[in-house]
Parts: C-alpha cells; structure tokens; sequence
C-alpha cells in the first residue's frame, strides 16, 4: 500500500486555467482587469522570489500585476501611506503585504489598514471575523488551498476527525475555522500541547504547520489518513516539509508532497481570492468554487 499523492501543483494549474477563464470574460463583458498589488518590505531572498512568483502568477492569468518593494527602514507611516493609496486606486482590487514585516513595523496595524474589501488574504479583523462568524469573507489563501485539496480527495468533511498543528493566525487558526465550518472535529495543537502523537493517530485528516523539518513522523499517521504538509522548510538536504514524507506515504491514503504540495495552491487562491474581490467590488456575480 502506499498513499496516493495529492498533486498540488495540478491542482492549481487546473484552478489557474479556470481564473484566466473567468479574467478574460470579465474583460470581454465588463472591460474589468483584475489587479493585484504585492507589498515586499526589505529585502529577504525567499520573500522576494514569493513575491515575483505572485506577480508573474497574476500577470499569466491576465491580471494587472503592481510589485511595490520598500526598504528594511521603511516607516510604518510610509507604509501606511502606501496601503492607504492602494486602498484609493480603482485599478487594485487585491493588496497583499508580505510578512513578517521588520520588527519596528506595528504588524496588525498596517493588515488593519488594508480595505477589508481588498484584503486577499483574509488578515484584517474584519474578515477573521466573518469567517468565525460564518459570514462571507476573504479567506486565507494557504487553508483555503487546503481545504480545497481535502475536500477533492474526500468529500464533505463533516463528521472527520481533524487535527490543526500549529495556531498561527495565517495558517493554523483559519484552517481550523474552515475545518469546522465543514463539520469536521477539529483538534488544534501547538507547542504546549501533550501527547500530540496520540492525537494524531486518531486523525483522519492531519494539516500540519509547524514549521520544523519533517517533524511529523510516520508512526503518528493513521492508517489511510489525508495528510496536508503546509510546511517550507530549507535544509542542507534540500527543501523540506513538516512532516516526514517517505515514512508517513507508507501509512497514510492521501498526502501532499513538498514541494508541488500547498505552496502552489496558495498562490492560485490568492489569484482566486483577487477574482472574487473583482467580481464583488463591481456587483458581478462570483465565479463558483473559488470561496468556500
Ligand atoms: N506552503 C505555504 O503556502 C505556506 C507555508 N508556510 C509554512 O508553514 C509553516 C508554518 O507557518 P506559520 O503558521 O506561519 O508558522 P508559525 O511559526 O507562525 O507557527 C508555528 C506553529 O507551530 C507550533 N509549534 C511549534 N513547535 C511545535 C511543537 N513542538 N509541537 C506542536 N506545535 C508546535 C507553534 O506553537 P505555539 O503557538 O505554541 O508557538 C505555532 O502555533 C512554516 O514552515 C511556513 O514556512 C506558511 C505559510 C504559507
Ligand atoms: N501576506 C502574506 N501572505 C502569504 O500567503 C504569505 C506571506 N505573507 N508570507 C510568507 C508565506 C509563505 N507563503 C508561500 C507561498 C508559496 C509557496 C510556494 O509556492 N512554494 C513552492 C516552492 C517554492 C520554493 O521552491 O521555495 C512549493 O511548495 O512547491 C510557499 C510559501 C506565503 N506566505
């Protein structure tokens, strides 16, 4: 036995077929282009290659890409200028800031700033909020691509047993929320939590977002689960998960690799999630499939 891969990387090359689609009929009957603003601050190589990648990901899909890179010294007051006139222009119906921001930048206060309406990623209080309440939101690109592979591989959710590892406000939190929106039983553990791997084998469905290189061993899986490895983890040996792969595909029904696994989709939801804003901003009806 051996688990089936869950090919992200097809998956959102199939959702990014389907957004260029919608984008050019969206041009075709309404003159509308999408657009996405990206904000890098400071100069970190793998945000920077993120950020290039979102950039040519939007153009591709026929988007109008806006790359806005500011130095490491950057003020909060610059920043929020920036968001501010982002906010104003017609032409941007995503902004998307890149974390973490340098120490001396007041995090929640430049998402907060973001338009809730342009919010792709789903950050501001406000759509934290909605999506809590089971109201529309935008919601974060990374669970959402999540939830879209889960929910492809085994069908409605309800009544599964899911467990979240990590709480962070990007990944662990809202895919708990999107988990048990779907009826799931959702667990979610973090760094205080005792007997994690005992949870773990009661696990259907195990998202793991920890951030430490193939901490999730084989052993912990049980057998047949879905097993999401949100992690990015460079090592000498290369990049990695947070779960260890070769061990855990012997155990579990269905995994994604790193990489070619959740990386992709975020990136093809945020496209999503800017099509969505689109659509909404000028009262056209959503596209289906792209929210949950
Ligand atoms: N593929 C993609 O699109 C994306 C990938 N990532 C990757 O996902 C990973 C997680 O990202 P992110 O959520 O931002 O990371 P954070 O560092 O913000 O959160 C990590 C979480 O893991 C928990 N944790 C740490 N150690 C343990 C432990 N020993 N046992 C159980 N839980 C533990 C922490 O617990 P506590 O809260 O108690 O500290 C925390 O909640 C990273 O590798 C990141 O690079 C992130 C975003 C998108
Ligand atoms: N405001 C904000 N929103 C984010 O969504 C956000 C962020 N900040 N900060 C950083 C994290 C990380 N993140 C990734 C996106 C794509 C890949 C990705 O495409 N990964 C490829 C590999 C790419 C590589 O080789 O490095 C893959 O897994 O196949 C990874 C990680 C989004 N994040």
């Amino acid at each position: 036995m051996g688990a089936e891969l869950i090919d992200g990387k097809a998956f959102a090359a199939r959702l990014r077929a389907r957004i260029a689609g919608e984008v050019a009929a969206l041009k075709a009957a309404h003159g509308v282009t999408p657009g996405l603003a990206v904000v890098l601050v400071g100069e970190d190589p793998a945000s920077a290659v993120y950020v290039r990648n979102k950039g040519k990901a939007a153009c591709e899909v026929g988007m109008e890409s806006f790359e806005h890179r500011l130095p490491a010294e950057v003020s909060q007051a610059d920043l929020l200028a920036l968001v501010a006139r982002l906010n104003g222009d017609p032409a941007v119906n995503g902004i998307l800031v890149q974390l973490p921001l340098p120490a001396h930048i007041d995090e929640a206060a430049v998402i907060n700033a973001i338009s809730p309406e342009k919010d792709v990623d789903g950050f501001t209080v406000l759509n934290v909020g909605r999506l809590a309440t089971g109201q529309r939101a935008m919601v974060p690109c990374t669970p959402l691509g999540c939830l879209m592979m889960l929910r492809d591989r085994l069908g409605p959710l309800g009544g599964k047993d899911a467990l979240v590892i990590g709480r962070s406000n990007i990944v662990g939190k809202p895919m708990a929320q999107l988990l048990l929106a779907d009826s799931a039983t959702v667990t979610v553990a973090h760094s205080r939590t005792q007997g994690l791997p005992d949870l773990c084998r009661r696990a259907d469905i195990v998202v793991a977002a920890v951030g430490r290189p193939r901490f999730v061993q084989g052993d912990w899986i049980k057998p047949g689960a879905a097993v999401i490895d949100v992690g990015i983890n460079r090592t000498e040996a290369g990049l990695v998960g947070d779960v260890d792969f070769d061990a855990a595909r012997r155990v579990a029904g269905a995994i994604t690799p790193v990489p070619g696994g959740v990386g992709p989709m975020t990136i093809a939801c945020l496209l999503a999630n800017t099509l969505t804003a689109t659509a909404r901003v000028h009262g056209l009806p959503e596209p289906d499939g792209l929210t949950p």
